[in-house]
């Protein structure tokens, strides 16, 4: 790529006396990441303005700045545009040369399920003789190997090297509303566009629950053509996306109770979450991989994928009997003579109730919940997290999650005062995490359960009096503590 090619994307001219022809090595909208003629892009941030660091930019060698005010600099070329974090998409694009054309790109956004439901989508491509990418929460992959990552959806110019170093027959990504907002997505087109649901989250970013559903909306629009939605329409956001898409004469594949769907869902077993399904001419038995109802409805919408990709449902029901786990997503450890511990990733409401109802529905003879709430994050949603827990579970332990910037005596205060606006006598605040994970699991016994929820897969941020660095690893060393606390006893 070159500077003409620039100039001619942002539709931008200039009277400098530079060479059009001259290569573009690199772009970005990160300073310190600038290299000998790159194309720095100066991004407004909620924290910082990257318009003040053209000029590091330029003294590391950016050859051309693209910036939403009028800069003049001798040292590169200076093109102004409206939308920086749009323009930094269109160029990114262009310069790993439209690489979202060359493969199958599914795309899956909503509150919840992205990761879960992405996982599944993957398995079946695989089980299915294609190679699959994924971009997501847990890491990105790329040609069978790990990438680390930060965010569910990468910056662009991450999200378009990744998708042109990518040899695989179909990448599938998790699509943040975030990443949308932010036009990480863009000049990305997609084959297949799964919705899954849309909850309370993230209302520290998006003003109300329109405008997050019209940031998520976004995605449905950016298909390539003859490309497909997937909508989950027992969701009322889903419903009404659905009626918008096809309005719009977009093809929509629905999941969900309405008798006119695609696949229309007719019943839920709790006993084996085995959903009782019509689809074409048929009824059929499809049985969810994980349990839960929700993931009954992540398994239906892998399937709306897998049917639109040509795979046969038997060869998609024995593939879904190989799933592996995923990390942190309703993980079970069973103690011996001791209770069930289920770790597992919900931070919002509606997902609280879903993990608990579905210990209820395994038999929970007594369940204790264990959970906290991050620092600086969505605080309208923290009310209805406890009201859910403490409806559901026969006692709950309010603890630490991710401090973020707020402070230790903050949150606890924080927690106090949750505790008394919304919770009941069954719960109590241990802050340590450890400790409280500890004590949820010695005072449960045999046939018990305890469900952790909100940290899933990741590491601790903050130390804990416990040395571990995961829920995970707590619940592995209570674990072996107890056994070998038994054996000492038997001995
Ligand atoms: C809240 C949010 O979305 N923040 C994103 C936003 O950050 P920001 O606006 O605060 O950036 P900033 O720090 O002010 O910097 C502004 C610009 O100056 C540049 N800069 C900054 C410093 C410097 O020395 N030189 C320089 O050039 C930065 O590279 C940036 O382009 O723009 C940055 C650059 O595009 C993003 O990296 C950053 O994501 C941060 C890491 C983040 O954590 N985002 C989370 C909330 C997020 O996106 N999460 C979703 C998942 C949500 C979910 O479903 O759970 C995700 O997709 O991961
Ligand atoms: N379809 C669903 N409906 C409601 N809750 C769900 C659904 N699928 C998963 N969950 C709950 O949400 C949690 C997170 O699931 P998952 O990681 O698949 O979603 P996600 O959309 O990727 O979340 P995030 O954006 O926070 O990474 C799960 O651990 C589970 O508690």
């Amino acid at each position: 790529m070159n500077v003409e090619q620039i100039m001619q994307l942002l539709n931008q001219k200039t009277n400098k006396n530079i060479d059009p022809h001259s290569l573009i090595t690199g772009v970005t909208d990160d300073s310190r990441s600038v290299e000998e003629g790159y194309v720095f892009v100066a991004v407004r941030g909620y924290q910082v303005d990257g318009h003040d660091f053209i000029e590091e930019a330029i003294e590391k060698g950016a050859s051309v700045v693209v910036t939403e005010e009028k800069v003049e600099h001798d040292g590169a070329v200076c093109l102004q545009t409206e939308n920086c974090r749009k323009a930094l998409g269109q160029i990114a694009t262009a310069f790993y040369g439209n690489p979202s054309d060359d493969k199958i790109v599914i795309g899956v956004t909503g509150t919840n399920g992205k990761t879960t439901t992405s996982h599944m989508i993957k398995h079946l491509c695989e089980k299915n003789g294609y190679s699959c990418g994924m971009f997501g929460t847990i890491d990105y992959m790329v040609n069978d190997k790990v990438v680390p990552g930060i965010q569910t959806t990468p910056s662009a110019p991450l999200l378009q090297k990744l998708l042109f170093e990518s040899k695989d027959d179909v990448v599938v990504m998790e699509v943040s509303s975030h990443g949308l907002a932010q036009y990480r997505l863009e000049g990305v087109k997609f084959d297949y566009a799964v919705f899954t649901n849309l909850y309370k989250d993230h209302l520290d970013y998006h003003d109300s629950m329109e405008s997050y559903f019209e940031a998520k909306s976004k995605l449905f629009h950016m298909l390539k053509p003859g490309g497909k939605s997937v909508i989950n329409t027992d969701d009322p956001w889903g419903e009404k996306l659905a009626q918008l898409l096809e309005g719009e004469g977009s093809s929509v594949c629905k999941v969900g109770h309405h008798l006119e769907n695609e696949i229309i869902l007719k019943d839920i077993d709790t006993d084996d979450f085995a959903a009782c399904i019509h689809y074409g001419e048929e009824d059929r038995k499809v049985t969810s991989p994980l349990k839960g109802t929700h993931n009954v409805y992540n398994t239906l919408e892998a399937f709306a994928v897998g049917l639109q990709l040509g795979f046969s449902f038997s060869d998609m029901e024995k593939a879904m009997t190989s799933l592996p786990g995923i990390r942190g997503r309703f993980e079970i450890f069973e103690f011996e003579n001791g209770p069930i511990v289920v770790i597992d990733y919900a931070h919002t409401a509606d997902s609280i109730e879903h993990v608990l109802d579905t210990a209820r529905q395994q038999g929970a003879a007594s369940l204790t919940h264990v959970f906290g709430f991050r620092g600086d994050r969505d605080v309208s949603k923290r009310g209805e997290m406890i009201g859910a827990s403490a409806i559901r579970a026969d006692d709950y332990i309010l603890t630490l999650d991710d401090l973020n910037t707020a402070t230790f005596d903050e949150m606890v205060s924080t927690l106090e005062d949750l505790q008394k606006e919304y919770g009941d006598s069954s719960g109590r605040i241990i802050p340590d995490r450890t400790l409280a994970i500890e004590e949820a699991i010695v005072n449960s016994g045999a046939g018990d359960w305890v469900v952790i929820t909100g940290k899933g897969h990741e590491s601790y941020q903050q130390h804990y009096h416990y040395p571990v660095n995961s829920d995970k690893e707590m619940v592995e060393d209570m674990k072996r503590k107890l056994k070998s606390v038994k054996k000492d006893i038997m001995a």
